[in-house]
């Protein structure tokens, strides 16, 4: 038995948990799987380096209607793949090596579950280490998903885990889902040739965004891609080379290659929680309050784990919190889940910041809403933009911006005055008004959006 004063379960964002604070105690870190986590290996970085190449090859087929002509002469998917990988692989490595060599920590590869409080058994190839600590975190992260009606059926299937490392392109890729992953991949292997056919068992993409902006995505995919839409599958085959899902509706949707992207669910099962007495939701997420400590004296958790947000930049701010919650018992901060912030990387792009038109109505807000078409710019002309909207939603009485719903290029990064704006309590005119706006930049769009609300 080996006695730590801090112990990491996962790699993630936890591996950022050893600060400077901890450089005259020992700490133990916990990995059962690559360095890094989801986002460096299987997540953000990597699906976002093959994003890029997809708007790369889209730019060059939509370059015609600039007047410029240009052909795809081909896609060199190994090439693409390895550029990915063989910038990232490395870094796992080097991570793994630091926290190996580490003067204060000792890295222990494997499997690690409570067997008690603080106390943990971790079984690193056929043997068995345990592990006690004064203090210890859970940031295990989570795994996709995979519905019954595939894992029982016996085809071949992705998941986001491995579709990124395959070999070659196939011709023609079934999706089934209809969120982040979903669209994400879509929009990524059809721009690189893959014929994409989703299938979704609501009746809209993406959900959860606001409903202007899923209805309004779910048009352009059904322009993109073969979509399937109030899809339940009912059976799953394999034939001539082929995976083919059998619909409720009695359609039968077949392609070379499967990827499922039914949601993720959080690495908690097999953490032995109950010997520890550690409480979970239940959806399975440990429970933790705002300062990221769990009902067990000393088991703090963070990320994906524990968090209503499955999100790498979530996971961070939790991690930066609980970090400096270890070490100053007198003086916790608290998680600020007030405004968070995501985007789906998919085409077009996707963001989306605080409430929904209709969460905010259903709220109560006294709403003002402005919709700004990108194409009402000066930018958006250049571009030739026909479909892009920048949806700003205010509280007309307190001119306060309750929510903003991205879609069209750069998306991402375009949302970022208005999470700011939220995030320090400016009011919406404050933003429009208070700052010069470079003209004529696309961030023009998120000028007029403001100057479109409506306030008494
Ligand atoms: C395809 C994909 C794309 C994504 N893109 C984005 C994006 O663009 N932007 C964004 O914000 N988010 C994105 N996400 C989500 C983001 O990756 C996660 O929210 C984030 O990585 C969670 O970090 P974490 O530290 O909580 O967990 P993780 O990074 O998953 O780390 C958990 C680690 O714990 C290890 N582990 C688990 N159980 C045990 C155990 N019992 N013993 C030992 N080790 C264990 C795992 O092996 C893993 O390495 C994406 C996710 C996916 C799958
Ligand atoms: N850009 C990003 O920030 C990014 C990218 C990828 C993933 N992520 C994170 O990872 C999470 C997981 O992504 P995801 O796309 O797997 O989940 P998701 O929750 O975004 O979407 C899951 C989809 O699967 C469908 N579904 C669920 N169960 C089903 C079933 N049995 N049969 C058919 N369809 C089913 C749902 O209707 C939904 O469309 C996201 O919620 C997000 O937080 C973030």
């Amino acid at each position: 038995m080996t006695h730590f004063d801090l112990a990491i379960i996962g790699t993630g964002s936890g591996n950022s948990l050893v600060t400077p604070d901890f450089d005259d105690k020992r700490v133990a870190v916990i990995e059962e799987g690559l360095f890094g986590g989801t986002c460096l290996n299987v997540g953000c970085i990597p699906t976002k380096m093959f994003v890029y190449a997809a708007e790369v090859a889209d730019t060059i087929r939509e370059s015609g209607r600039y007047g410029v002509d240009a052909t795809l002469d081909g896609v060199r998917w190994r090439d693409i793949r390895d550029r990915v990988f063989g910038r990232i692989d490395p870094i796992e490595a080097g991570g793994r090596e630091y926290r190996e060599n580490g003067a204060n920590t000792t890295a222990y590869e494997g499997h690690a579950e409570f067997v008690g409080p603080r106390e943990l058994r971790v079984q690193v190839g056929s043997q068995v280490q345990e592990v006690t600590a004064d203090q210890i975190v859970i940031a295990t992260g989570a795994h996709s998903v995979v519905p019954e009606v595939i894992s029982e059926s016996g085809v071949p299937f992705h998941t986001s885990d491995t579709i990124m490392r395959i070999d070659q392109l196939p011709s023609s890729m079934v999706i089934l889902g209809g969120g982040f992953i979903a669209s994400e991949f879509a929009h990524v292997f059809s721009a690189l040739g893959v014929q994409v056919r989703i299938v979704n068992r609501s009746g809209r993409l993406l959900r959860k965004e606001d409903e202007q902006i899923s209805e309004e995505f779910t048009q352009l995919a059904i322009q993109q891609w073969d979509v399937h839409l109030n899809a339940t599958v009912v059976g799953a085959k394999e034939s001539d080379e082929e995976v083919a899902l059998e619909l409720e509706a009695g359609e039968v949707v077949s392609g070379e290659v499967l990827l499922v992207a039914t949601g993720r669910e959080p690495n908690t099962l097999s953490l032995g929680l109950e010997k520890a007495g550690v409480a979970t939701h239940s959806d399975g997420r440990v429970r933790v309050d705002e300062f990221g400590r769990t009902n067990v004296e000393g088991v703090w958790s963070l990320g994906d784990a524990s968090s209503a947000y499955q999100l790498k930049h979530v996971a961070n701010h939790e991690a930066r919190i609980v970090a400096h919650n270890l070490v100053h018992p007198d003086d916790l901060q608290a998680f600020d889940h007030r405004f968070v912030p995501s985007a789906v990387f998919t085409h077009p792009q996707i963001a989306s910041v605080g409430m929904t038109e209709a969460d905010a109505r259903e709220a109560g807000v006294d709403v003002t809403v402005k919709v700004q078409k990108y194409g009402d710019t000066a930018y958006g002309w250049a571009m030739e933009d026909t479909t892009s909207i920048f949806k700003v939603i205010a509280d007309r009485r307190t001119k306060l911006i309750v929510g903003a719903h991205v879609m069209g290029s750069m998306a991402s990064s375009l949302i970022q005055p208005i999470i700011q704006a939220m995030s320090f309590g400016q009011t919406a005119p404050e933003v429009a008004r208070g700052q010069y706006w470079i003209h004529p930049a696309l961030a023009e769009v998120v000028e007029n959006a403001l100057l479109g609300l409506e306030f008494d």
